[in-house]
């Protein structure tokens, strides 16, 4: 299977470096700056307990693709979308699978409105990982699972191709039966934790020590689950304990990849993954004002980066 990763970024990066090391055919389509460094150098990952691994990568650039691969492997931030699908558009033949792996759920709507629903998948991402200064990727975090699935009843290719060319690389690969669940599931933790912590500037630990802390990180989470609940999607028992777990927690620094975007004073991701939720709320009849203001900081702090 010829796998295109579009966006060698913390994600891209990283879960392509390890399909490459477990002998996948695999290209990178980067821009010409990312192409050139990946080409020359290959992907340094540095790793949690301190090593630094480098792996060969072949990396193309948009003009050199052609429609022959089986699967394109999304992993852009959701603000570079629309010109990630412009520049993947040539490599997406009859039967290529669209694979993405971004937070939040609108870049579907993007995506099958482009590529039919029958060639794209949905996917949820855990990892815990940044882009350093020099182009590396940094794990910092111990999580690596994929899971994916079709979004349409009659897909171009099965998952169980997919999943084979997913599967015994050095990470969790999963095929779900209800991916769009598995996707809001995600969602609702996932844009909980960085409202809560881009909009208090700090990990949720530290939130949920302060006074009135842990009830604002409730509230933002009971918010998320009662949009999820009206767009049909209730998350089940395990998925909030797990989410009132993490949301709750009074010990541990966990943030977001917004939250080191926002903190490194790089663009963030607030309207795919705050701002749609307030949206889908607002058209559901659902209050959601903790989010809207969440929303709000971080429409601000996008405006002032310009
Ligand atoms: N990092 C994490 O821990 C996690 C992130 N996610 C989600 O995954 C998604 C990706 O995030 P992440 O990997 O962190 O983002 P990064 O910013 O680290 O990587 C995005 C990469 O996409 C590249 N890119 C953008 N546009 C194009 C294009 N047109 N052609 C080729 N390459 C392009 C950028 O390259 P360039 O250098 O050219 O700008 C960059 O290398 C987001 O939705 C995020 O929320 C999900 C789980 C965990
Ligand atoms: C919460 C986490 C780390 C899970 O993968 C994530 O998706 C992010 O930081 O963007």
């Amino acid at each position: 299977m010829r796998i295109l990763v579009v966006g060698a970024g913390a994600v891209g990066g990283y879960f392509g470096a390890k399909l490459v090391r477990a002998g996948r055919d695999v290209d990178f389509l980067a821009r010409p700056a990312r192409a050139e460094l990946l080409n020359g150098h290959g992907l340094d990952i540095h790793t949690l307990d301190g090593r630094t691994e480098n792996v060969p990568v072949r990396a193309v650039t948009a003009d050199r693709l052609t429609p022959d691969y089986d699967l394109v492997i999304v992993s852009v931030k959701s603000y570079g979308l629309d010109g990630a699908v412009d520049d993947l558009a040539a490599a997406v033949g009859p039967d290529t699978v669209v694979l993405p792996f971004l937070n939040g759920m609108r870049h579907l709507d993007v995506l099958t409105g482009r590529f039919g629903p029958d060639r794209v998948y949905g996917g949820v991402c855990m990892v815990m990982t940044r882009l350093d200064e020099r182009g590396g990727i940094v794990e910092v975090g111990r999580i690596s699972e994929l899971v994916y699935g079709p979004l349409s009843d009659s897909p171009v290719v099965g998952p169980d191709r997919v999943h084979t060319a997913l599967e015994g690389a050095g990470f969790t690969a999963r095929s779900a039966e209800d991916i769009r669940q598995e996707m809001w599931d995600k969602w609702i933790f996932l844009a909980s934790l960085g409202a809560v912590t881009c909009l208090m500037r700090a990990p949720i630990g530290r939130v949920n020590r302060a006074p009135g802390g842990a009830e604002f990180s409730a509230g933002m989470l009971a918010e998320a689950v009662a949009v999820a609940t009206a767009a049909g999607h209730p998350p089940g028992e395990r998925i909030l304990e797990f989410a009132n777990d993490v949301v709750s927690d009074t010990e541990r620094d966990t943030s977001t990849s917004m939250y080191w975007d926002l903190t490194h004073d790089n663009p963030v991701e607030g309207d795919h993954i705050v701002g749609d939720l307030v949206a889908r709320g607002r058209a559901l009849g659902v209050p959601t004002p903790l989010f809207s203001l969440a929303h709000t900081h971080l429409s601000v702090y996008s405006a002032a980066r310009g």
